[in-house]
């Protein structure tokens, strides 16, 4: 049996200032959790392999800073992406509420050429939290309204959901996307892509 290719897909966190973007990567990839984590500034990355149905991807994991004032110092890293996804707090109606804001500034500096096919993902974190300002209907149909599914509600910090999240974020981009474009072998240069916007941090 062939082995199936090993492929990179670039995966973005986008969201407001301590939705927990930050934890949700590190419980993913390091299965850890911080209570004292600083805010990030610029972005930071961390590669996680997987084998999704029967597909082996290196996910890289962008995890970028939500406050307004690093807004410049994120967004050349949107460049592409292969799947958004676009993250709330639950117990934050203001984050929700600026989701819309979030895809835009994605789809604007990502340029984005067909945003209705492009993979969106959404996370509503901190389900562990008993105080919601966001109901899962409220966020279902703003998915739906959106062209933005699915819909997850995750918690970094006790792990429910995160997992199923990202891989369902790889799901959406092997099946939306062209393989033969978009799915670089590791251990070759695709010409044809733009270039990403480089592996440093900042
Ligand atoms: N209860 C709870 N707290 C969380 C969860 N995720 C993150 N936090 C906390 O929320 C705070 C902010 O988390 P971060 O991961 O730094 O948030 P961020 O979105 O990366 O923030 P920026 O770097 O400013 O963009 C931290 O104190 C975390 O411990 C969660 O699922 N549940």
């Amino acid at each position: 049996m062939a082995q199936p290719k090993s492929s990179l897909l670039k995966v973005i966190l986008l969201g407001d200032g301590g939705v927990g973007k930050s934890s949700l990567m590190n419980r993913y990839v390091t299965n850890k959790f911080d209570t004292h984590l600083f805010h990030t500034i610029g972005v930071e990355f961390l590669n996680k392999e997987l084998e999704v149905d029967g597909r082996v991807v290196t996910m890289q994991i962008w995890d970028t800073a939500g406050q307004e004032r690093f807004r410049s110092l994120r967004t050349p890293f949107y460049r592409g992406s292969d799947c958004c996804l676009l993250t709330f707090s639950l117990d934050d109606s203001q984050s929700f509420l600026n989701l819309a804001n979030w895809k835009k500034e994605f789809i604007y500096y990502a340029d984005v050429k067909e945003p209705d096919s492009f993979p969106f993902v959404v996370l509503g974190n901190k389900v562990d939290v008993g105080e919601r300002q966001v109901t899962s209907e409220e966020a279902r149909q703003w998915c739906r309204d959106n062209g933005a599914h699915p819909y997850y509600e995750t918690s970094a910090k006790d792990a429910t959901n995160v997992a199923a999240a990202f891989e369902e974020a790889v799901r959406r981009v092997l099946a939306t996307e062209d393989r033969a474009d978009h799915l670089i072998p590791t251990d070759t240069v695709n010409l044809h892509r733009k270039p990403r916007s480089g592996t440093t941090c900042c």
